[in-house]
C-alpha cells in the first residue's frame, strides 16, 4: 500500500504534469515519462494564450481554439481550475500543443512568446446589472493581465472580451502606453457577438440563412452604443420602420436577453466563445497574410471624434491595418450615432482615468 505522503506527492506531480510545458499525452504509470516522449513541440503555426481559460467563455473557447489548425501552441491561463481544463482539452487529437498555467506566478510563462492573447477573464453580469457595474472588479483584472502582456509579449495581438469593453480597451491602451509598448493596430475589443446576433435576428426577419447575411455593427459594446447599420446590410435589403425598431432594440439588448434567461447563472458564454473563436481565427488569418479579412471591432480610430470606436477593420500581419469609415448612414442611424457617442465618451474616459488617474 502506498503511504499517504507518497500518495500526496504523486497527486501533486499529476497536477503539475498538466501544467508542464510538454505535450501531456502519456501517463507515467505506463513506464514512459512525458519528458521521454518523442514529440517536443507543435506543428508550425501561431501561439495563442487564453486568459480566463477556465471560465464560462474560456472553456468552450479553449476547445474551439484547440480545433483551429492555425494554432500550434495553446496556453490556458486562469487563477483557478486550469489543470483540469488543460488535461481535458489536451486529449483532443488536433495539432495544437496545450499547456496550462495557474495563478499570477505563472502569468509571465503563460504569455512569453505569444502571437495572440485572448482575454475573457473577469466577472459576468447578473440580471439588473449594466456592463459598467462590472468595472470595479474587471478593471483591475484587465490592468494586471495587460501589464503582463506589455512585459512578456508586447508585439502580440490582443483580443479583449472582458466587460465593460467600452472601458477595458481604454484601460489596456493606457497600460501599454505607460509601458511604451502601445500599438493601436494590435489592441482589438471583441464585438463579434453583436454582429453574430445582428446577422441572426436580421436573417430571422427576412426568412433567410444567417450565413448569407452581413450586418455591420458599429459604436461600442453596451446598450445604445451598439449601433447596427441596417441600411448597409449585405445583400442589400429593406425593412419596415417596425422591423427597424424591433431589430435595433433586439440587437442592442441581446446580451441582456441572455443574462435574464440565465437568471443569475451568468451571461452569454457559448455564443461568445463561438464569436471569439471566429474573431481570433480572422486575426490569425490576417497574421498569416491572407487578404481581404474584414471584421467589426472596437479599436483606436479617427472615424469619429472619439479615440476608440467599433467599426469595420481590415485585419492583416500588423493587426487592424485599415479602418473603414462609417459609410452613408440614414437619419435613424445618425440619431443613434449621437446617442452612442454620448455614452461612449464617458465609458472611454472612465477606463483611461483608471490608469492615468
Ligand atoms: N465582449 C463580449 O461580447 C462579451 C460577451 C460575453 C461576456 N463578456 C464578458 O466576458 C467576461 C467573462 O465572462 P464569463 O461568462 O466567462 O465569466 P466567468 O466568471 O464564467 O469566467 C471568468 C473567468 O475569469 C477568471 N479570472 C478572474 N480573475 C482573473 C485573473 N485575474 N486572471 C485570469 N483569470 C481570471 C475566473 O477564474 C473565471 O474562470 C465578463 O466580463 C463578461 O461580461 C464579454
Ligand atoms: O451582456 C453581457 O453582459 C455579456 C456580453 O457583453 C454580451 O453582449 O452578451
Amino acid at each position: 500500500m502506498m503511504n499517504p505522503q507518497n500518495e500526496a506527492l504523486k497527486r501533486i506531480e499529476r497536477i503539475a504534469s498538466h501544467l508542464h510545458p510538454l505535450p501531456p499525452q502519456m501517463e507515467e504509470n505506463l513506464g514512459l515519462r512525458r519528458s521521454d516522449c518523442r514529440a517536443k513541440g507543435g506543428a508550425p503555426g501561431f501561439k495563442v494564450a487564453i486568459l480566463g481559460a477556465a471560465g464560462g467563455i474560456g472553456q468552450p473557447l479553449s476547445l474551439l481554439m484547440k480545433m483551429n489548425p492555425l494554432v500550434s501552441v495553446l496556453h490556458l491561463y486562469d487563477v483557478v481550475n486550469t489543470p483540469g481544463v488543460t488535461a481535458d482539452v489536451s486529449h483532443m487529437d488536433t495539432g495544437a500543443v496545450v499547456r496550462g498555467f495557474l495563478g499570477q506566478k505563472q502569468l509571465e510563462d503563460a504569455l512569453t512568446g505569444m502571437d495572440l492573447v485572448i482575454i475573457p477573464a473577469g466577472v459576468p453580469r447578473k440580471p439588473g446589472m449594466t456592463r459598467d457595474d462590472l468595472f470595479k472588479i474587471n478593471a483591475g483584472i484587465v490592468r494586471t493581465l495587460c501589464e503582463g502582456i506589455a512585459k512578456c509579449c508586447p508585439s502580440a495581438i490582443v483580443n479583449l472580451i472582458s466587460n465593460p469593453v467600452n472601458s477595458t480597451v481604454a484601460i489596456a491602451a493606457e497600460v501599454f502606453k505607460k509601458a511604451g509598448t502601445y500599438d493601436p493596430k494590435k489592441l482589438l475589443g471583441v464585438t463579434t457577438l453583436d454582429v453574430a446576433r445582428a446577422n441572426t435576428f436580421v436573417a430571422e426577419v427576412l426568412g433567410v440563412d444567417p450565413r448569407t447575411v452581413n450586418v455591420p455593427v458599429v459604436g461600442g459594446h453596451a446598450g445604445v452604443t451598439i449601433l447596427p447599420l441596417l441600411s448597409q446590410v449585405t445583400p442589400p435589403c429593406s425593412f419596415t420602420p417596425e422591423e427597424i425598431a424591433y431589430l435595433t432594440d433586439r440587437i442592442q439588448n441581446g446580451g441582456t436577453e441572455v443574462v435574464e434567461a440565465k437568471a443569475g447563472a451568468g451571461s452569454a458564454t457559448l455564443s461568445m466563445a463561438y464569436a471569439a473563436a471566429k474573431f481570433a481565427d480572422a486575426c490569425l488569418r490576417g497574421l498569416r497574410g491572407d487578404a481581404g479579412i474584414i471584421e467589426c471591432s472596437f479599436v483606436a480610430s479617427q472615424v469619429t471624434e472619439l479615440p476608440y470606436f467599433a467599426c469595420k477593420v481590415r485585419l492583416g500581419r500588423a493587426g487592424a491595418e485599415e479602418i473603414f469609415p462609417l459609410g452613408p448612414v440614414n437619419e435613424f442611424e445618425r440619431a443613434g450615432l449621437e446617442k452612442a457617442k454620448k455614452e461612449l465618451v464617458e465609458s472611454i474616459q472612465k477606463g483611461a482615468s483608471f490608469i492615468k488617474g
